[in-house]
């Protein structure tokens, strides 16, 4: 395998002499187990920073990278550029591999912010609008199995001295991630809700009286808390906890110029297989009860509740829609069920289709973005009204993240419970659907509640 490694070096920096464009060399190895947490912290020496993490709620799939080898970011016109971008990238590239396996091979990971129009504050100066990385060393752990993916971009000016550099490095991590790995924990000195809560009801009340009177349907508003540690804020620490207490979850890390975007997001935007496509109607919200009983009881509330049945067909109809343009079929159930986290339970409705051919993942991403469990009804004029209204800078909170292969098998969560980490800062992140129905004061309840998770993670909630 090694030789077909440096056989294929070799003929990518031949390539490129001749073409003058970088060419990609992918060599994927089976290999043992590695804990994935153990590859992401062992990381930290030479690619902190550089570094994501990735793991779906079914624990089917994990995916660590470590380095950027290459990077894609676009700014107009953006999921089309991004996926030009990729296909240039993938047409000259080289793949080294013995198994057709998804998730290894060329690959990328990454996501959009929000809203590329929204005014732009300092808080998310290292995130692109749209950013993507090809990771150096890829972990994945597909069903149990578990492969590393080598990613090389070799220039003219590169000799095959890079070959034997990456096999020492790629030794090192290898026999370094097989050992123990040690949480850490970080100590929360500080809490701050950046908008006054006050003026966050005010917003919703405003809002609500704009949505009585006018052709908006729902608009979804979110805020955000500013926590501040004693010490730096040890990502690989709150990943721990997130896989710990948020196993239904996505649970990532993505990792950009020394901040790191962080979250367990129970609502898959789109998941590609093959010509199979799954998305998910995630909207409509209330606590879990602290007995059996009690939560029994907040569920059949929730399930016949006027108010979040709205907000969570709105998502339904938008959903069901858009999945029609693209698929041949589409299959959903009539009502919504629950899905209950450790902090929160919704009402869940998942999609199932066939999708048409020439239809890549990306199409879908943008064909959904953002949906009303995150933007609102009608969707252009939803987002033109938290443009406005809302005094927050998500970034990449509530927009598209995850990741693709060079089969077009991909899978996009929506960044909500989540958190942008500033080395002993972070600013946690929470929205909820306004409808016509909504009230200002359970709204602002159920934000505290979509910020436990993350609070929770970083050892900041008060028991
Ligand atoms: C926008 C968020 O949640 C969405 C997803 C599920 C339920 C929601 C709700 O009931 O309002 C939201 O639409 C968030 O967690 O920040
Ligand atoms: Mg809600």
């Amino acid at each position: 395998m090694e030789t077909e490694l440096k056989k294929g070096i070799e003929e990518a920096i031949a390539k490129s002499k001749k073409s003058l464009i970088p060419i990609l060399v992918s060599e994927v190895q089976k290999i043992d187990h590695i804990e994935p947490l153990s590859f992401f912290t062992v990381g930290k020496e030479n690619y902190l920073g550089e570094r994501f993490f990735w793991k779906d709620p079914t624990d089917s799939i994990y995916l660590i990278g470590l380095g950027v080898c290459h990077q894609i970011q676009s700014v107009d016109n953006r999921f089309n550029q991004v996926e030009d971008q990729w296909n240039q990238l993938l047409k000259e590239a080289i793949i080294v591999k013995d198994e057709e396996q998804k998730a290894t091979g060329p690959f990328m990971f990454g996501g959009f912010s929000f809203d590329p129009l929204k005014k732009k504050t300092s808080l998310w100066s290292k995130y692109a609008d749209s950013l993507f990385h090809v990771p150096k060393y890829l972990l994945s752990i597909v069903e149990g199995k578990t492969y590393l993916t080598t990613n090389i971009v070799c220039t003219q000016y590169d000799d095959s001295s890079i070959f034997e550099q990456t096999i020492v490095e790629r030794q090192a991590l290898v026999s370094k991630a097989s050992k123990e790995y040690k949480s850490h924990f970080s100590m929360l000195v500080e809490e701050r809700e950046v908008v006054d809560p006050e003026e966050w009801k005010q917003t919703v009340r405003d809002l609500v009286r704009d949505l009585k009177n006018g052709e908006l349907k729902k608009v979804v508003l979110a805020r955000e808390l500013r926590l501040v540690f004693q010490d730096a804020v040890l990502v690989e620490g709150v990943l721990e906890q997130l896989l710990q207490e948020q196993k239904e979850s996505f649970t990532f890390a993505f990792e950009s110029n020394g901040d790191c975007f962080i979250g367990a997001s129970p609502e898959r935007l789109v998941k590609k297989e093959g010509n199979q496509l799954f998305s998910t109607c995630l909207a409509g919200s209330i606590a879990r009860g602290k007995t059996e009983k009690e939560d029994k009881q907040l569920g059949d509330q929730l399930l016949n509740d006027a108010k979040n049945l709205r907000e969570h067909l709105y998502v339904v109809e938008m959903i069901k829609e858009a999945m029609e343009k693209v698929c041949n079929e589409v299959k959903l159930p009539s009502r919504p069920s629950l899905m209950k986290m450790r902090d929160i339970q919704h009402l869940y409705t998942p999609v199932v289709g066939f999708s048409k051919e020439e239809c890549s993942v990306l199409q879908v991403v943008d064909s959904l973005h953002p949906t009303p469990a995150l933007g609102g009804l009608p969707q252009r004029q939803a987002v033109e009204k938290i443009r406005k209204i809302e005094n927050l800078d998500r970034g990449f909170y509530a927009a598209p993240i995850g990741w693709l292969d060079y089969e077009g098998n991909g899978e996009f969560a929506v960044a909500i419970r989540s958190a942008l980490i500033q080395g002993n800062e972070a600013s946690l992140f929470a929205g909820c659907g306004i409808v016509q129905d909504s009230d200002a004061e359970s709204e602002y309840v159920e934000t505290k509640i979509k910020f436990r998770p993350m609070l929770s993670a970083l050892g900041g909630l008060k028991k």
